[in-house]
């Protein structure tokens, strides 16, 4: 069994917690029974001896395996990862959202979309990287009574995403603890109209009002200021071109967004300016989680 699942970048400026979407970066893992445990690592994180000997995908499938099935049995799993770790490209998402749904699909038990959402919440009480890694596409998402109400929008061929990935990584838990306990009224309401803007923006496909409307004023400056050469990369990608350009969940990813003919001027400008980061341009995934038999 082959399970994919896609990077995301998660805020876009002014959604905090709220608004994502899913990048063509995948962490593939294909699973097999075995008469022993054994882990086969390739991409990123194959140098880390945490993934091999103390892995949180093997862990949350082993819970949800034993739960499902009731009898104890051993697997080969060989991870080929694409999406960096603590970059701000939600790479525990994928985590969460692949282990439960190659469980599920072990065992051989349907499980919907929805239902798969909800249950990841128990792992990442924000819904912002889930809902792209679960859905693909752009996605506006909410939590109530422990469930995510999300809505979806597919994006178009003609649009690329373009990161720039530091080579220092960002804690989430530790970059939501440099967050403020309080925000002004001014600055609610300038998060509240800028991501409603921005949310209308996708949802109409009305790409020249994203650089307006994705403007934040709850978290990026917080984040940033810790990495201050990350505005200077940010300036640097809407200077070339880019449609809008953000702090990739809580960093430490830059995230842009552009025209398909535009990308490779801005990738190139990007390359040039940071040599020390590491720059990439993809499609968007429109698919999110696959399993395959
Ligand atoms: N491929 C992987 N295999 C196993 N565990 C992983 C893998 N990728 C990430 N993790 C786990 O997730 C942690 C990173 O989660 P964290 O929320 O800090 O970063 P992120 O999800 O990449 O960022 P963000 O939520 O801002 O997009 C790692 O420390 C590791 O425990
Ligand atoms: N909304 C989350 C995304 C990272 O998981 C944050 O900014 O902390």
């Amino acid at each position: 069994m082959r399970i994919s699942v896609p990077a995301t970048s998660a805020n876009l400026g002014p959604g905090f917690d709220t608004l994502g979407l899913a990048i063509s970066l995948h962490n593939q893992v294909i699973i097999r029974p075995s008469k022993f445990h054994s882990v086969s690592l390739r991409g990123e994180g194959s140098n880390n001896p945490v993934l091999k000997d103390n892995n949180m995908f093997i862990a949350i499938f082993n819970d949800f395996y034993h739960n499902l099935s009731k009898r104890k049995r051993h697997f080969r799993f060989e991870f080929t990862n694409e999406v960096p770790l603590s970059r701000g490209l939600g790479s525990s998402s994928a985590v969460i959202v692949s282990a439960i749904a190659s469980a599920y699909a072990i065992e051989g038990i349907k499980l919907d979309k929805q239902k798969l959402l909800n249950l990841a919440l128990a792992y990442e009480n924000h819904p912002d990287n889930i809902t792209p890694a679960v859905m693909g596409g752009f996605n506006v998402a909410t939590v109530q009574d422990n469930e995510v109400k999300f809505i979806r929008k597919t994006l178009p061929k003609s649009l690329k995403a373009i990161v720039v990935i530091p080579n220092r990584p960002i804690s989430t838990q530790l970059a939501r603890k440099a967050l403020p306990f309080k925000y002004s009224k001014e600055d609610t309401v300038f998060n509240i109209s800028h991501s409603s803007l921005l949310t209308a923006a996708f949802m109409t496909e009305n790409w020249d009002m994203l650089r307006a409307a994705s403007l934040d004023k709850v978290h990026q400056k917080y984040r940033m200021k810790q990495m201050p050469e990350l505005f200077d990369v940010q300036k640097t990608a809407l200077k070339s071109g880019a449609l809008m350009s953000t702090l990739s969940g809580s960093g430490s990813t830059l995230f842009s967004m552009s025209h398909r003919d535009d990308a490779q001027r801005i990738e190139a400008e990007l390359k040039k300016r940071f040599p020390h980061f590491k720059v990439i341009s993809r499609n968007f995934d429109n698919d999110g989680v696959r399993v395959e038999d």
